[in-house]
């Protein structure tokens, strides 16, 4: 094995199923393992293989299933679970058994009940006993970060002198900090005299939001072998993530001495299939496989990543699993935001002063919803590209809707430069609306069909209504979008209304953008 070469051993299955409510079929387990096979990761811990049958079930048909990485489960530090262990792994084409004892005074006096040398002798044993399994033997000294570090040395000592080919310091509970985490794990490996006949391994836990760190600065600090889960699942606060260890080490070459040999672009794929397993969303502003890991909101950084995507991209989504990098034209866009993510949809602005007004609207829009969909920009341009010179324009209205009274609309509509203001009452607050336009239109027209389909989900969703009107044999459809249902009703009814009065269907002269 080079020394270089960063191991990855993920328990998503073992440490990552004690996580309370993330339990899995062993068919759920074999579809994860399959896919962290695919990942390249370097051992799979499929499960406690004493805990069940369904474990030692899970355990074996991931061991029968899986060719390219090594396949291990766990075991206490007792002949019964290394023999179970040792049984699901037969089919193995590389098994590895890891045991384990706690070496912490609280873990060894209050849980354990036996004295230090009983868990030295213990430990011995176990891994004797692993060893006539198989030659790829992992021996935890359970809570090693809380353990007088004179007496870790010393089971970590003999654990190799018994033949454990790796040893792993776990922090158990979390607790420790990164630079002393390192300190811990150079000093193991200077102070046990047959240290460089293991591999040193780290299994962190996030309890103080740590893991990650403190995996890192044990790699920093001789450990070859990282034990992660993905999207960070398991017990408690769970473990490092998988995905932020691989991308750290990957993404500073500069600083890590060694390499994994993760397939990267597998990412997003295993956290997406371990989140839909176990029901654990994964949060948007997580690292990496979150939704928001890739995306820009704020124009200022979308328009430098427009212009070199390193100004606020430390990695490139493509090499994680993400087809692309993301911006999410909001509140906080830009223009340059803007007129890229319009031009994508076949939007084209024919100069600075039309970019200019859609800009205004949209801004207007944003501040009134969270996020900007694609179809909501299209719902805004429609309007845009028929809303300025139409003769009939909606000032401002007001409904009134209230239980047990007929609803009541007030308007005022400018009519060819006139402000006119009127009030009629209507079976709903919409049919209220439009007899309130038609008191001061007086246009005779029919209304043919009226619809209403929210643009984009969510309460704060643009409303898009579409009307279609009926005179004289001339039939004409409308559209209006708003948040408020009731002003996109009555944009819908006008922008019907504008065209059939209009002499013939017209093209717009003044129209501010043009839909290719
Ligand atoms: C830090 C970790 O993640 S360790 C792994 C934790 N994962 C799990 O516990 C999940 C699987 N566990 C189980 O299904 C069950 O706990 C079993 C089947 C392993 C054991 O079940 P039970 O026999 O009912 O024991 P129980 O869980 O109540 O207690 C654990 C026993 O194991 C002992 N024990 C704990 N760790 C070890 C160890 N590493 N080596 C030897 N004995 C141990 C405890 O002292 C206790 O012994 P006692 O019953 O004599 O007091
Ligand atoms: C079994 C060991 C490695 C463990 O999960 C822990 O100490 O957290
Ligand atoms: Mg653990």
């Amino acid at each position: 094995m080079s020394q270089d070469k960063l191991i990855i051993f993920d328990t998503t299955l073992r440490d990552g199923e004690q996580s309370p409510g993330a339990s899995m079929t062993k068919e759920e387990k074999v579809r994860i393992a399959k896919a962290l096979e695919k990942l390249r990761v370097d051992v799979i811990e499929a499960g406690f293989a004493i805990a069940s049958v369904g474990d030692f079930e899970a355990v074996r048909a991931v061991a029968q299933v899986v060719k390219d990485s090594t396949v291990c489960s766990l075991a206490r530090a007792l002949d019964a679970d290394i023999d179970r262990a040792a049984e699901a792994l037969k089919g193995a084409v590389s098994p590895r058994i890891h045991t384990f004892i706690s070496t912490s005074a609280l873990h060894m006096a209050h849980k354990l009940q036996m004295s230090p040398e009983m868990v030295l002798e213990q430990a011995i044993r176990a891994v004797k006993r692993a060893r006539q399994y198989t030659d790829n033997v992992e021996f935890s000294p359970e809570d090693a970060a809380r353990s007088d570090v004179d007496f870790l040395c010393r089971v970590v000592e003999a654990a190799i002198e018994a033949g454990a080919t790796t040893i792993n310091i776990p922090d158990t509970v979390g607790y420790k900090i990164p630079h002393l985490f390192g300190q811990l794990i150079r000093t193991v490996r200077e102070r046990v005299p047959n240290s460089d006949k293991a591999i040193f391994s780290v299994h962190c836990h996030n309890d103080l939001g740590l893991a990650v760190a403190n995996s890192l600065s044990a790699v920093m600090n001789g450990a070859r072998q990282v034990e992660c889960t993905i999207n960070g699942l398991g017990e408690r606060a769970g473990n490092a993530a998988l995905e932020e260890v691989v991308m750290a080490v990957r993404t500073r070459q500069d600083i890590f001495p060694c390499q994994t040999t993760i397939d990267t672009t597998q990412i997003l794929n295993c956290s997406r299939l371990v989140s839909n397993i176990t029901g654990f969303p994964v949060q948007p502003n997580k690292a990496i496989v979150g939704t928001n890991a890739f995306a820009h909101e704020s124009g200022i950084h979308q328009d430098g990543v427009l212009k070199n995507r390193e100004t606020y991209e430390i990695m490139r989504a493509e090499d994680v699993g993400w087809t692309t990098n993301r911006m999410v034209l909001g509140k906080h866009s830009g223009r340059n935001a803007f007129k890229t993510h319009l031009k994508q949809l076949n939007i084209e602005f024919k100069t600075e002063e039309e970019l200019n007004a859609a800009f205004t609207r949209f801004k207007a829009l944003a501040d009134k919803k969270h996020e900007i969909y694609d179809e909501d920009l299209q719902a805004l341009m429609t309007d845009v590209s028929t809303g300025e010179n139409e003769r009939i324009k909606l000032v401002t209205m007001r409904v009134v809707s209230e239980m047990g009274e007929m609803p009541q609309a007030q308007i005022t509509l400018n009519i060819a430069g006139d402000e006119l203001t009127c009030e009629a009452k209507g079976s709903g607050p919409v049919d209220a609306t439009f007899k309130a336009i038609e008191q001061l239109a007086n246009s005779q027209v029919k209304l043919l069909v009226y619809s209403v389909s929210n643009v984009t989900n969510g309460t704060d969703a643009q409303g898009e209504v579409s009307v279609r009107l009926e005179k004289e044999g001339r039939i004409v459809n409308g559209q209006g979008a708003d948040t408020d249902i009731l002003i996109a009703s009555a944009k819908a009814y006008l922008n019907a209304l504008n065209r059939i009065l209009a002499p013939s269907e017209r093209q717009h002269p003044q129209a501010t953008a043009s839909i290719i």
